[in-house]
């Protein structure tokens, strides 16, 4: 909402509580969310569903896991020609659908597209520069949600591949809960090194079997945005991995931490599939509490060795 409102468009942000728009409208803050980040001026604020029947472009910016139902919620307010955007970093995790396939199911008629790539909120929010990736079927559609987004710091690339920009940015966070976890168990930076660029190859075998681009992950929303949640401690991925690797016990401390849902999601359809994805099996099973870290790094360096 930031980005947009600084992009020159008439952004008003949605909050489903309403002490939440009155504390934007009154400070011009959100304190719980973007501490100490002053909002623009040009935003306006509200809690009521029924503001959504005039936006041309509505921005799904909530966890994975509750697009379904928010796409019940506010189905009704929305207008019949809007097109819906998820910002989301994930896949559903009871069905393994893409989330443009769940707004799609929701939300029938509406054109759907993806935001993705690397970019924390409060990096965005501070106006610090940002390049990120808008993927609709249609490039047309991409080019325009491009250009009505993109501001000063804030830059969107167009894409017409939705299914490798989500699923780059869904295992990009399993990627990072690994990097974690080396980092927590103290085994050096070469072996993050090693799981960047291996990921790299499974996200991309991922990809192409679910119907995208394999070259997608190569771009922002696939190499940005893993190389950006595998190095940065912004990142609450990251930092999941490495409380896992230091103890060996899953928290999140109450934090979304997206990449838990992907890993097992990830695994169960890539063994579906028959595609071969150790790191993001090995990371679904340390989460279940199925494997500990000593017997999955044996596990991965015991693989028989093969050409890259
Ligand atoms: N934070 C970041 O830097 C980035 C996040 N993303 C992605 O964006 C998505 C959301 O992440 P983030 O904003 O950080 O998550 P948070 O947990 O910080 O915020 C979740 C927000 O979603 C709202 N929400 C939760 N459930 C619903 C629902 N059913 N209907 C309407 N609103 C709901 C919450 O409202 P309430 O306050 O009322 O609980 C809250 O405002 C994730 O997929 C993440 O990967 C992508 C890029 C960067
Ligand atoms: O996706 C993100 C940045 O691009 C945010 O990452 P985390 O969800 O790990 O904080």
């Amino acid at each position: 909402a930031v980005a947009a409102a600084k992009a020159d468009s008439d952004v008003t942000l949605l909050a489903r509580r309403e002490e939440i728009a009155a504390e934007c409208r009154r400070s011009g803050r959100n304190e719980a969310a973007l501490p100490g980040i002053p909002l623009p001026g040009g935003l306006a604020y509200s809690a009521d569903p029924a503001v959504l029947i005039d936006a041309d472009i509505v921005l799904f910016a909530m966890p994975s896991q509750e697009h379904r139902a928010a796409a019940r919620a506010y189905g009704a307010s929305i207008g019949a020609d809007a097109t819906i955007v998820t910002c989301a970093k994930g896949m559903e995790q009871a069905t393994g659908r893409l989330l443009t396939d769940v707004l799609g199911e929701e939300l029938p008629g509406h054109r759907i597209a993806v935001l993705s790539g690397p970019g924390f909120a409060a990096d965005i929010a501070r106006g610090l520069p940002t390049a990120m990736v808008i993927a609709a079927t249609d490039m047309a559609l991409a080019k325009g949600l491009a250009a009505a987004l993109s501001g000063p710091t804030f830059r969107l690339y167009p894409s017409t591949d939705r299914i490798g920009v989500q699923l780059g940015g869904a295992l990009k966070n399993v990627l990072a809960i690994a990097c974690g976890i080396v980092e927590g168990a103290g085994l050096g930076d070469s072996a993050r090194a090693a799981l960047i660029s291996r990921g790299l190859a499974e996200m991309s075998r991922f990809v192409a079997a679910r119907g995208g681009e394999g070259d997608t992950v190569r771009g922002l929303s696939g190499l940005g945005d893993l190389v950006l949640t595998a190095t940065s401690h912004q990142s609450r991925n990251l930092r999941f991995g490495i409380a896992l690797g230091k103890d060996g016990r899953a928290s999140g401390g109450g934090e979304l931490v997206e990449g838990a849902f992907a890993a097992s999601v990830a695994g169960r359809v890539a063994s579906d599939l028959g595609i071969d994805m150790p790191i993001t099996e090995a990371v679904a099973a340390i989460i279940d509490g199925r494997l500990d870290v000593s017997a999955a790094l044996e596990r991965l360096m015991s693989r028989p060795i093969t050409q890259e």
